[in-house]
């Protein structure tokens, strides 16, 4: 990765996966001039990738071969059987570097539950806080026209990763906020303050019109310049080993070996002297440490790899989030259609994006946010617990979008508002096992919609954006479903619905999570020292030990642990 000097075969520390969270570990960590450290990661570099740099041009990387691990779900009976795919960026910066860009904190009640169930108060709202600013670069948007539009008392504004606004005069913005305050739609003035129910703008990790990522903030540059940080690309890590035993040594296996198959196909084996970090991903994490012996028995017994730990909780509690997209037609002329299907106007803004990084190509199409609830009253809840962490976090989120923005191709003429709708809290845990025929493919279950729950929350959250469409600022709009609105009074056919309409998420969570340090065997994979339970030498810093999907797109709740998990391992706790 542009270093001229050799590698070497033993470093300190070694980072397993350059992602959101890999790519934050390997350079803080770096950051002590008298440790080496090497990042090694699956998939190529982000430089130069004009998708994984042009905001708006993002979905493009979806599924591109290169850039994602194309994962694809087993079929989903909540979907009606359907498989979907699970994306996951194979690419350094991994999902940052192929995302949507929202950063969300998620809300406070959310970590201080994280506090709770990990039984250590440093993960509370009130303690990650200096993690956010050491983490963040806020851009104060220009124009005192933005002035309610983000609260600057809690912001960072000195740190590597850029967090900006959307600053234009888009039609959209007047009847995405009016709509809200003539439905009742409450005002946040901050998503990213602690309390994100109700409207508030969106927030993009976007700098200068050009995609801010894990890597562009992390890694790209500095690993240049720290000769104590060296990073491998287009290396796939297959296993980790421990060290070596003797009949008589005893004590935990202590891990200190990682083996990969490097850019040319050849099996390499490096050494951590210190730790190796496995940050790999939701999907991936689990997989490798299968791979390497560690998971539940049972299904490592079955794909005939000797079982070094059994950790059964490994692979289990996958949570996600799920949802569909619901399209009006508008009278706007002035909808980013016009940019999708016009490549006349398409290359007029990329001339103008590539001379001057300004324009309609540094934003992503959407502006605002809603997050809301069911109604306290709603009848579900005297019948289960709330999965939300309490009455100031979500159920669900709705989104628009500045265009056609649905699961099917757009039309050839017509102008669009789309509105995302997410279900935020789900009961609903899935799996991902060892795929004993492919092992770096594992097979993925989400257990999309499987729930009564989660069925109302969606139903809920459908019925109140058709609700939001329906008011006055719309109306000037003539806002009118494309769908066959009659459906909303009739749970069974709006059911039928959602499972036919419905795709999967990305904020996938859970699968390596993380427990008390003396919870009862096996409940949990990692302590909140993000230390895996039962071993020596290894610890696990990505999404995958989050124990429940948080109220956020999970990129910005992934940076605050890995800044966490980096002070953590630094002083050596
Ligand atoms: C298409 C898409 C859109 C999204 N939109 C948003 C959004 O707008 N806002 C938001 O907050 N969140 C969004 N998310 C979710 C968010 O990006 C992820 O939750 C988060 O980035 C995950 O971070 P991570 O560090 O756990 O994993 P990743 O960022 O995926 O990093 C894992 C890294 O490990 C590497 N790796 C995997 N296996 C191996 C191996 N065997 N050897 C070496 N390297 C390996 C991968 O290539 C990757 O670089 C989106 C995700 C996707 C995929």
């Amino acid at each position: 990765f542009g270093l001229p000097r050799a590698p070497s075969d033993v470093y300190d520390y070694i980072v397993v996966g350059g992602g959101s969270a890999g790519s934050i570990v390997a350079s803080r960590l770096s950051e002590n001039r008298g440790v080496s450290v090497l990042l090694i990661e699956g998939g190529p570099s982000n430089e130069g990738i004009t998708d994984a740099i042009t905001p708006y041009v993002y979905p493009r990387l979806y599924q591109s071969m290169a850039y994602d691990w194309n994962f694809t779900t087993v079929p989903q009976p909540g979907l009606n059987g359907r498989t979907t795919a699970y994306l996951r960026g194979h690419i350094l910066g991994g999902s940052s570097s192929i995302n949507g860009m929202t950063l969300n904190r998620a809300p406070a009640a959310d970590w201080d539950r994280m506090a709770s169930l990990t039984g250590d108060q440093s993960f509370s709202w009130n303690n990650v806080i200096p993690y956010i600013r050491k983490n963040e670069a806020f851009k104060r948007p220009e124009g005192s026209r933005f002035d309610n539009a983000y609260d600057p008392a809690v912001h960072g504004f000195k740190g590597p990763l850029c967090n900006s606004l959307i600053e234009d005069d888009s039609w959209i913005t007047e009847p995405t906020l009016t709509a809200a305050e003539e439905v009742g739609i409450p005002y946040s003035r901050d998503v990213n303050g602690g309390q994100p129910l109700g409207i508030s703008w969106q927030q993009f990790s976007v700098k200068n019109g050009e995609r801010s990522s894990a890597a562009t903030a992390f890694v790209n540059g500095q690993s240049r310049a720290r000769r104590n940080f060296r990073v491998l690309l287009n290396s796939k890590v297959s296993r980790i080993l421990p060290r070596p035993r003797s009949n008589t040594t005893s004590g935990p296996l202590h891990f200190t070996t990682v083996e990969y198959r490097d850019a040319n196909g050849s099996i390499q084996t490096v050494v951590a002297s210190r730790e190796i970090i496995i940050s790999a991903g939701v999907m991936a994490t689990p997989a490798l440490l299968m791979r390497s012996g560690l998971g539940p028995r049972a299904q490592l017994q079955a794909a005939n790899i000797t079982v070094l730990l059994d950790v059964p909780a490994l692979g289990q509690y996958l949570q996600d989030r799920c949802g569909l997209s619901a399209v009006w037609s508008v009278n706007s002329t002035d909808t980013d259609d016009q940019i999708d299907r016009n490549s006349t106007y398409f290359n007029e803004l990329l001339q103008e994006w590539n001379e001057h990084r300004t324009g309609r190509l540094t934003q992503t199409g959407y502006r605002q946010m809603i997050w809301g609830r069911v109604p306290d009253d709603a009848p579900i809840l005297s019948t289960i617990d709330d999965p939300s962490s309490g009455p100031t976090s979500p159920h669900y989120e709705i989104f628009p979008a500045n265009k056609w923005a649905g699961t099917s191709a757009p039309p050839a003429t017509g102008n669009f508002v789309t509105m995302n709708i997410l279900i935020s809290a789900s009961n609903v845990h899935g799996s991902v096992t060892l795929n004993a025929s492919n092992p770096m493919n594992p097979v993925i279950n989400p257990n999309y919609l499987g729930s009564d729950w989660d069925m109302y929350v969606l139903r809920t959250a459908v019925r109140k954006a058709a609700e939001y469409m329906r008011a006055p600022a719309w109306r000037r709009w003539n806002a009118t479903p494309v769908f066959d609105s009659s459906i909303l009074d009739n749970d069974a056919a709006l059911d039928e619905w959602i499972h036919t309409s419905s795709y999967g998420g990305v904020h996938g969570v859970g699968t390596a999570r993380m427990g008390p340090p003396n919870s009862p065997s096996g409940t949990d994979v990692v302590g909140p020292d993000f230390r895996v339970k039962g071993v020596r030498g290894l610890r696990i810093v990505d999404t995958s030990v989050f124990p429940f999907v948080m109220n956020a797109h999970m990129m910005g709740p992934t940076y605050i642990m890995a800044e966490k998990a980096a002070d953590v391992i630094k002083r050596g706790l």
